[in-house]
């Protein structure tokens, strides 16, 4: 069975860390959702902040193990914009930087969508707007869910944000036992 609300789980290992689903705030106010779904796969979907409403599947990624329990990902996107991110689960923290090319800080619209059907748009954006300078985002955030949801599960990450989104999965309103969509 699912293990559903998993704020108490022990990290160790990257197997520990894989297959798991997290909902956290950045201490500026930005709430994210994202997802481990293999050893080189995350799915993340945008609650608050400049980019709100977006959604991502399948972004590839370097996911580390540094040493026991904390984890290291990274990431460049078809937008252009470089992500890094160093989890520290069992203390419910983790340390984000993204890197913004100046389009997307111009033109944040642009960027939400559901991007994997928008794929074109995002290289043909970052090819016309400035890149330069960058707008970097350095912020600590805090986790406020942990879900056991296990690899490759298409059903984490698979609709558009909604307002009250993150408290459903938070009650236990989102996903049944199996770790799959209650109301679809
Ligand atoms: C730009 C994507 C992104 C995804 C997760 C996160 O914590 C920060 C940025």
């Amino acid at each position: 069975m699912a293990n559903l609300n998993h704020m108490d789980k022990k990290f160790k290992t990257l197997d520990d860390f894989l297959g798991t689903h997290f909902i956290y705030t950045y201490d500026n106010g930005w709430e994210y959702e994202w997802y481990a779904k293999n050893d080189h796969t995350v799915d993340y979907r945008i609650h608050g902040g400049m980019v709100a409403g977006r959604w991502v599947k399948d972004q590839e990624a370097h996911i580390n193990l540094l040493t026991e329990g904390i984890y290291k990902i990274a990431w460049t996107e078809p937008t252009g914009t470089d992500v890094a991110l160093d989890f520290v689960p069992n203390e419910h923290k983790l340390n984000g930087t993204i890197f913004f090319p100046k389009w997307v800080q111009d033109h944040p619209e642009i960027t939400v969508t559901f991007q994997n059907e928008h794929i074109d748009l995002m290289h043909e954006s970052r090819e016309k707007y400035d890149t330069y300078p960058k707008m970097v985002v350095p912020e600590f955030a805090t986790i406020t869910y942990m879900g056991d949801a296990g690899q490759n599960n298409e059903e984490v990450i698979a609709e558009a944000p909604y307002e009250g989104m993150t408290d459903d999965i938070r009650d236990g309103k989102y996903f049944d036992e199996n770790y799959k969509r209650i109301n679809k």
